[in-house]
């Protein structure tokens, strides 16, 4: 395997932590036979996510003021969105009552999050209305805003208008490796590059506290130009239970900055990434559903240009129900894959 297609494992997969990794550490799923493999998933599973545990259990300073930690931090060495978007969600949160549901949230990253000190989170309660409730969140570090969100609430209004788009038919997660298992595949050839194999090895040592199930793992690679489209299931690892929506939303905000930007770089594998980073990140709410079951993400680029690109997410429960729908822009600066630069 070429260092490019360890590179795009990464690049698909979002499994860009370096082995310096901060926070609280996970087992992994054993590779060794079918057996052990699913007992220790199923173990796994049992064990309460990592994301309600550390990541998303902020330490509340004072009144509308939290802090929160990190949990896996990219190779890139700057905080993942993800975790911004869901951590200053969960502050949003914390200042609405029990009766309100998030239905959207707006965020722009400002500044690249620095993973050596902890992320301060101020909430405004901009207005507390009849039926919808805002509330804008500034995530600080070194005395500045990282990120700026605005998080709105609504209490439960049921309608006659009711309709969403039909979900993809792809094959269940049951019939589909996880990232883990695919790379323990490619690790097993016997011709496979020193290098490659300690890129894998390094990947396989990533702390990421989702699990993942490619829909189509040959996308996976990006050697051709495809689509720029990408499916895949996707559940936080560990037991978070039924119960909390507002927790399950803000899981799904950390989930919903997976491998959503790389999807528009999904025809051009003739160049890698040089700096790629989201700018802005919306979510929409529509169901009730729990991120600790299997999703089927659903990504598509509409647009890239001017060293920027456009993605749409649609995160789909297995019955079918259209839970979530995001959208994204980035920075998109690449270079040629022969580029020494
Ligand atoms: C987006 C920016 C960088 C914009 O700030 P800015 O001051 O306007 O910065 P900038 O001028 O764009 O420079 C950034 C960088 O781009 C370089 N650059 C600038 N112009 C060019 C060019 N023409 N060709 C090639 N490179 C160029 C600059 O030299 C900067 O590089 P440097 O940071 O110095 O190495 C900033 O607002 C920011 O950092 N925001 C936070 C973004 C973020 O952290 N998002 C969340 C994390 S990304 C994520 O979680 C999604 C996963 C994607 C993934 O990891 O793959």
């Amino acid at each position: 395997m070429a260092e490019k297609e360890v590179d795009d494992i990464r690049g698909t997969c979002e499994l860009t932590a370096n082995s310096e990794d901060v926070g609280v550490t996970e087992p992994q799923n054993s590779p060794e036979d079918e057996n052990s493999k699913s007992s220790s998933s199923q173990d796994i599973h049992d064990l309460k996510s990592v994301l309600v545990t550390s990541v998303l259990n902020l330490e509340e300073l004072d009144v509308d003021l939290y802090r929160g930690t990190h949990h896996w931090v990219p190779r890139t060495q700057r905080l993942f969105g993800g975790q911004i978007i869901g951590q200053a969600l969960v502050a949003a949160a914390k200042s609405v009552s029990d009766n309100l549901y998030a239905h959207s949230l707006h965020c722009y990253f400002v500044r690249a999050g620095d993973p050596k000190i902890p992320v301060l989170y101020q909430v405004d309660r901009t207005r507390d209305g009849r039926s919808f409730t805002v509330r804008s969140v500034k995530a600080i570090q070194h005395g500045q805003p990282i990120l700026i969100c605005q998080a709105s609430f609504q209490k439960l209004q049921l309608s006659p208008l009711q309709h969403q788009f039909t979900m993809p038919s792809v094959p269940p997660p049951e019939d589909l490796l996880t990232v883990e298992e695919l790379i323990h595949l490619h690790l097993s050839k016997p011709d496979l590059a020193e290098n490659a194999k300690k890129g894998l090895n390094k990947l396989l040592a990533n702390e990421v506290p989702i699990e993942i199930k490619p829909i189509n793992p040959s996308s996976f690679y990006r050697m051709t130009p495809s689509e720029p489209r990408r499916l895949f299931w996707g559940r936080a690892r560990g037991y978070i239970g039924e119960g909390n929506m507002k927790l399950h939303c803000c899981v799904a905000a950390y989930v919903s900055d997976f491998a959503l930007l790389g999807t528009a770089m999904l025809p051009y594998p003739e160049y890698r990434a040089q700096f790629v980073a989201s700018l802005d990140h919306a979510m929409w709410f529509h169901s009730t559903f729990r991120s600790d079951e299997w999703m089927l993400y659903e990504c598509e680029s509409s647009w890239a240009g001017s060293s920027r690109g456009l993605v749409q997410g649609r995160l789909w429960r297995r019955d079918g129900v259209l839970a979530a729908s995001c959208a994204q822009e980035g920075v998109l600066r690449v270079k040629p894959v022969t580029s020494k630069l």
